[in-house]
């Protein structure tokens, strides 16, 4: 059952437990007293330090050499005394997790037990993909040398099916204590050396030890940019409450709420280590033979009634991040051409993603639908903010004594369906100032809308609709003040600058632009999933069963070539980042100010940048770059989601439910939310190490039809410069 619905809760994410086995040679029984009486989700069970009487996996004292003595040699019969019978597909699949014989030594010195190694490893593997388990846990590297191990990793991922292999990295950072193991006293090393030596291969991921001493926060915090896909509690982490039972320090409370928080599923390993009545798996058996009495409490359970209660003490989601949860990490590629994908991939446990379409979205070039408007229109604090600002502003323009005699004259440029016609009429209305308004709109299908709302509303006398491009309507009067909202998740990447530079021509000398300036932002990211996913993808949670229901289309799916080229690398990206480690704070990119009367401007910009990694963090893997935005709207009231300054509830998208917003994304084409980050990809990742600075530059490009972007990274090692001349990714003027 999964951890939210235990004791009637029902949280709209799933989590799971599982708990690692000691050997067990009987299947059908591990599971059920697993979980029947356990109450786990999932086992992870050996595939190889399993007795003699295996029924259906390998036999622990078996080496491939000796056998190949035994008979005589050249034998390819595999060891297995049973069959893949002794369970169903489903309870394969949805509830076991393949643990790979730990005695492995891929690059020990000894030739014998090296190849044996290898011949275990693939043989086990190969078992398990038949079994069609969804992931296999490979134990640790025996040393800070990998490299064998990783190559024969690296061949079993070119024809593995959608299995995941999970390599268990014990949770260490100790710069004192540098062991063989870890010669740098920091387990990520060898998780990166690893990684880089299978080339970031996506179903090679990390399952997480963690120990009783933990490292410090800044160090934990690069894993939530690792696919990280289950942590290992081991009961001796546990500490004692004053009843006798087990609870976990403050600091591993946050680790792991962090973790559910993060779709990690949690793993219980190890034995009894608290004085609370339990009851052996032996004597279960012994008991009721292959039915377990859910009664008789498995000497693991109060471990896992803790993690669940620790889920369940979670804050709710707020009602906005619950609408926007499955946008979570999914990238929605603002390409040119409509090329349409679909795509669905198995991820472990419970995680299905929908990758969908490219879709077009050139802001200036194309026109919004109205379901776009209407994500736009949910947006309740922007308005507000907009609201104060306009009221900010009419009181400065117009004194109180001559409220009732001056007209102050609003053009909203870009009026879209109106809302900001309406908050700069509620402006005027809450600070008693007179208004004529011009609303500026360049798709025909919003000024339909604008039309109706204006003889619904009675506003004939006060606003003109005005069906033009801004950057070329010829006004018959000038403003006072200029109203708009052209702004894209990177602030200037949706040409508000090419706009609003066209529409001062009818600003006063000593008008006031709204918003006056905007600053983009970036900070270097950990984000291994959003470097994986090069096409869209929009993930569901799903159960363990529904996730088998798929499996056809996850077939089908792996047919779909990744797009893991130039282009879909040099393509900026909207998204809900959440899987990720933010490495270092924000650094301001380009600002814009409007108006801006100077004859010698461009909006062309150049920004070098220097970004630090704390000195307890470690070495970290920067996969790209998460871009934000701040404007300031008039004096101290802005609209921003840079993260230490955002504005807090902006409606980032709508939908009743996620299910619904799944459904509707399907029949009607992408949203794109407005207010999301925006990342920017690198083609390699970047390893950095603290003490040792990233050096950034990024470029603004204006050409005589498109603007664009172009990146690279100079130091610590260069990379190439991304997007030259806008080849992959532009925005149409
Ligand atoms: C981000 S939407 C905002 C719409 C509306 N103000 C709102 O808040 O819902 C930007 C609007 O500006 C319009 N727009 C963009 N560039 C324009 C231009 N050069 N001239 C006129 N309208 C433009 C778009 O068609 C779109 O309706």
């Amino acid at each position: 059952m999964a951890l939210g619905e235990r004791g009637g809760w029902d949280k709209s994410e799933s989590r799971y437990c599982g708990v690692e086995t000691d050997f067990n040679d009987d299947m059908p029984h591990l599971l059920s007293f697993n979980l029947s009486s356990g109450g786990f989700d999932f086992v992870v069970a050996s595939l190889g330090d399993l007795g003699k009487h295996s029924h259906n996996l390998m036999d622990p004292n078996y080496r491939p050499s000796l056998m190949e003595k035994d008979i005589g040699g050249g034998s390819h019969v595999l060891p297995f005394a049973g069959s893949d019978l002794v369970l169903s597909p489903s309870q394969w699949s949805s509830h076991v997790v393949g643990k790979i014989s730990s005695w492995i030594d891929l690059d020990s010195e000894d030739e014998i037990l090296r190849t044996d190694s290898e011949t275990t490893l693939k043989q086990e593997i190969s078992w398990a993909s038949h079994l069609s388990l969804q992931a296999c846990l490979l134990p640790s590297p025996k040393g800070a040398s990998c490299a064998n191990y990783a190559r024969c990793v690296n061949q079993i991922l070119q024809s593995l099916n959608n299995m995941q292999l999970w390599l268990r990295i014990p949770l260490v950072k100790n710069d004192d204590d540098t062991t063989d193991f870890i010669p740098s006293g920091d387990s990520w090393e060898l998780w990166n050396s690893f990684r880089l030596l299978c080339e970031h291969h996506s179903q090679l991921s990390v399952a997480l030890d963690v120990l009783s001493s933990l490292p410090s926060a800044n160090s934990l915090g690069r894993w939530l940019g690792e696919p990280v896909r289950a942590a290992i509690i081991h009961t001796d982490s546990f500490l004692t409450n004053a009843r006798g039972y087990p609870c976990l320090s403050r600091r591993h409370q946050k680790l792991i709420t962090g973790f559910l928080n993060h779709s990690i599923q949690v793993v219980i390993s190890g034995k009894l280590n608290h004085g609370v009545p339990s009851v052996s798996l032996d004597s279960a058996l012994d008991h009721t033979g292959t039915n377990v009495e859910s009664s008789q409490r498995h000497s693991l359970r109060p471990y896992l009634d803790y993690i669940a209660y620790l889920y369940q003490r979670m804050d709710p989601l707020p009602e906005q991040e619950r609408f926007e949860l499955s946008y979570r990490d999914f990238l929605q590629s603002p390409l040119q051409g409509h090329n349409p994908l679909f795509h669905i991939i198995s991820d472990e446990f419970c995680t299905i993603e929908f990758s969908n379409y490219y879709l077009s979205f050139q802001p200036l070039m194309d026109n919004l639908e109205a379901q776009t408007y209407e994500t736009f229109e949910k947006d309740s604090v922007k308005y507000i903010q907009y609201q104060r600002a306009i009221g900010n502003a009419l009181v400065d323009r117009v004194p109180d004594e001559e409220a009732s005699s001056l007209t102050t004259v609003l053009m909203v440029v870009g009026a879209g369906r109106g809302p900001l016609v309406r908050a700069s009429l509620q402006a005027a209305e809450e600070t008693g100032r007179k208004l004529k308004i011009y609303a500026v709109e360049k798709n025909p299908n919003a000024v339909v809308t604008l039309h109706s709302l204006v003889r619904l509303e009675g506003w004939e006398k006060t606003v003109t609709i005005v069906s033009c491009d801004m950057r070329c309507w010829d006004a018959p009067e000038k403003a006072d003040i200029l109203v708009s909202e052209l702004l894209g998740s990177f602030g200037d990447n949706e040409l508000s600058p090419e706009c609003l530079d066209g529409a001062q021509r009818f600003l006063k000398q000593d008008g006031i632009s709204i918003p006056s300036s905007y600053t983009s932002f970036i900070q270097p990211v950990t984000a291994s999933k959003l470097h994986n996913d090069v096409i869209p993808c929009l993930c569901a949670q799903v159960s363990p069963l529904e996730a088998i229901s798929f499996s056809s289309k996850c077939a089908l799916a792996l047919q779909v070539k990744s797009h893991k080229d130039v282009v879909h690398f040099e393509t900026a990206y909207v998204v809900k980042v959440h899987s990720v480690a933010r490495l270092a704070p924000c650094e301001p990119v380009f600002t814009f100010t409007h108006p801006n009367f100077s004859t010698k401007k461009s909006n062309q910009r150049y920004k070098k940048l220097r970004f630090e990694i704390p000195s307890d963090t470690g070495s970290a893997m920067v996969h790209g770059f998460a871009g934000y935005f701040d404007a300031m709207l008039y004096k101290d009231v802005h609209l921003g989601i840079e993260p230490s300054t955002a504005t807090p509830n902006m409606f980032s998208c709508c939908a009743s439910s996620s299910v619904c917003f799944v459904e509707s994304y399907f029949d009607t084409g992408l949203q794109i939310p407005a207010w999301f980050a925006i990342f920017f990809p690198l083609r390699t990742p970047v390893c950095i190490r603290p003490g040792s600075p990233l050096e950034v530059h990024f470029w603004r490009c204006c050409g005589s039809t498109k603007v664009w972007y172009e990146w690279c990274v100079a130091s610590p090692n260069p990379s190439p410069v991304h997007n030259s001349n806008g080849r992959s990714y532009w925005v149409g003027l």
